[in-house]
């Protein structure tokens, strides 16, 4: 770890590879390497570029370890996601992330025994405590289990009235698990009942149509959850959770869990069973940021201009984590977030490497935010520039899977043309955004449109002499389907269809390096089998000339005669 003045930030100069090339650095959202069959939306896709590097310079191309351990996650079950895959990326280290962090709370008892615990005690004895969050095994945003264990460990801290406001998931989880999800915490809503704990669901709703927007894509989305969260107010209501997913479904077959519009459980009289009043505690469970900041400023900012929140609640509020440490959201919180400090942004800063970044809403923040270790803004205003293009709003990216891939491409090279940035950083969304809609055929699209990007932006770089730098944050496009997990095999649900996967996957990510700036001779390393994505920012330290900082995991790249 670097310690001292402004010379701890001083990077030695690389001894082979020089400095005043300039880098393209390119992030494919969800881009995954797997079997090449019919299910691989990116096998399928008309990727001639991506294929080129793969097949002509085996020494510019490998593949990395984007799941697991591997990138802060518990195991080797754990698929990667874009926060902990953009972390890693920008900090160069590997560093135990939300889930683990939670799990090690969870499990020795800290949790209660902290600052946000005792905060939300302040509510008791009349406050309903109340539980808000992604219902979901994905282990991304949330975890079952965590939320089971705080359930039963906030009855034990002497809450006697809870209230749960599920969000439905079926993008990080198998399509139509809600429903078994739900089951379950009803079950064990009923265990806590019989120990003489009132404790219901009191509202719910799809997680991309209620609360979890993100990079403030579309604050309806948020309103709508504060509508039914805390106002009690919604198009529907229903006498118990299970009774609204199946009547929802029934009266809309396409309907899926992602998508499960606000509802409202209401007593026998129709009043609703839990809206959030004075005198409350509230617990957002999410451990994950980017889909709770949104709804976190709403809960605990005194002015507020997004939507009209009409009643506000004076509640003691905590989230499961701090989501953003530099503006201190939300005050108070359970768990403390990692500290990814020290990160390839603010050293190349202080290294005088001026660098543009690019994406549009959607993954704004992830080669932003989340790359420079979670924390907003900028380290240099005049170093750096980040630009934000708009994404569609309102759609499922299925609709429009071309998204803003080429205009995102344009800006890129513009910027890397203008010669006013050493490196030009992007992510293209669409592997990910359209894979988490499920549709094939439209993902196939959007990854064929990303290749016709990463083509303008490999000429761009051509034309300047450069450096490209491709990879990706984990996988989603490449697997499309449920396999079984010895063989292999497309699985099949009871009544012959492919069971199609939304979700992110284990599979590793390509990396691939090259440009007419790149030294002869510069090549990946084979003595490094298992690195991850952690290695690259050590490798794009490189590529810009200087020597990594001597924590961050080894570069990936040595240069030979
Ligand atoms: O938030 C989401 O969209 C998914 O849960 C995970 O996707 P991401 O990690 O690629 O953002
Ligand atoms: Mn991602
Ligand atoms: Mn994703």
């Amino acid at each position: 770890m670097p310690s001292g003045g402004e010379e701890k930030w001083v990077l030695p100069a690389h001894d082979k590879l020089p400095k005043g090339k300039k880098l393209m650095l390119i992030i494919l959202d969800g881009w995954g390497e797997q079997i090449a069959d019919q299910f691989n939306a990116i096998a399928v896709a008309t990727t001639p570029i991506m294929d080129h590097l793969k097949t002509t310079a085996p020494e510019r191309w490998r593949l990395l370890k984007a799941h697991g351990p591997a990138v802060g996650l518990p195991t080797e079950d754990d698929m990667g996601n874009s926060e902990v895959g953009h972390n890693a990326l920008g900090a160069g280290r590997i560093f135990k992330q939300g889930a683990a962090l939670v799990d090690m709370a969870l499990e020795t008892g800290s949790i209660y025994e902290g600052e946000g615990f005792k905060y939300l005690k302040e509510a008791q004895p009349n406050g309903t405590l109340h539980l808000l969050g992604l219902l979901s095994d994905g282990g991304v945003h949330s975890r079952y289990n965590q939320l089971q264990a705080l359930l039963k460990g906030c009855a034990d801290q002497g809450f006697k009235k809870i209230r749960v406001h599920v969000l439905t998931d079926g993008r990080d989880v198998r399509e139509g698990s809600s429903l078994d999800y739900v089951t379950t915490l009803e079950h064990d809503l009923e265990e806590l009942r019989k120990r003489g704990v009132d404790a219901r669901i009191a509202s719910g709703g799809g997680r991309m149509a209620v609360t979890m927007d993100r990079y403030e894509n579309d604050w309806g989305v948020v309103k709508r959850g504060w509508d039914a969260q805390v106002l009690g107010e919604a198009p529907h209501q229903f006498k118990s959770c299970l009774e609204a997913l199946k009547t929802l479904k029934e009266n809309d077959p396409k309907l899926n869990d992602q998508y499960y519009p606000p509802f409202v459980i209401v007593d026998d009289e129709g009043k609703p069973v839990g809206p959030i009043v004075d005198g409350d505690a509230l617990i957002t469970f999410n451990f994950r940021a980017d889909r709770m900041v949104m709804a976190a400023k709403a809960f605990e900012f005194e002015d507020f201009d997004k939507f009209d929140r009409v009643r506000v609640p004076k509640i003691k509020y905590a989230g499961m984590l701090e989501y953003d440490a530099e503006i201190k959201l939300p005050k108070h919180y359970l768990v403390a977030p990692p500290h990814i400090g020290e990160t390839s942004g603010e050293y190349l800063v202080h290294n005088g490497v001026r660098t543009f970044a690019c994406s549009e809403t959607v993954k704004f923040g992830h080669v932003t935010f989340v790359w420079n270790g979670n924390r907003s803004g900028q380290f240099s205003e005049t170093l750096e520039e980040y630009v934000e293009i708009p994404s569609d709003q309102g759609i499922s990216f299925n609709v429009k899977p071309e998204m803003k891939a080429i205009a995102i491409a344009e800006k890129a090279c513009e910027a890397l043309h203008s010669g006013k940035w050493d490196q030009v950083r992007v992510n293209l969304p669409n592997g990910d955004m359209v894979g988490h809609t499920g549709d094939l055929d439209a993902t196939i699209v959007g990854c064929t449109v990303v290749d016709k990007a990463i083509q303008l932006m490999l000429e761009a770089t051509e034309k300047v002499g450069g450096i490209f730098l491709i990879t990706a944050d984990h996988g989603n496009a490449e697997d499309m389907v449920k396999r079984n997990s010895k063989t292999g095999e497309p699985m099949k649900d009871k009544k012959g269809n492919y069971q199609i996967l939304t979700a992110h996957t284990c599979a590793p990510v390509p990396i691939a390096i090259g440009g007419p700036g790149l030294l002869k001779g510069a090549q990946f390393r084979t003595d490094l089998p298992t690195a991850g994505l952690a290695n690259v920012a050590a490798t794009f330290i490189n590529l810009l000339g200087f020597e990594a900082p001597k924590d961050y995991e080894p570069s990936l790249i040595e240069v030979v005669e």
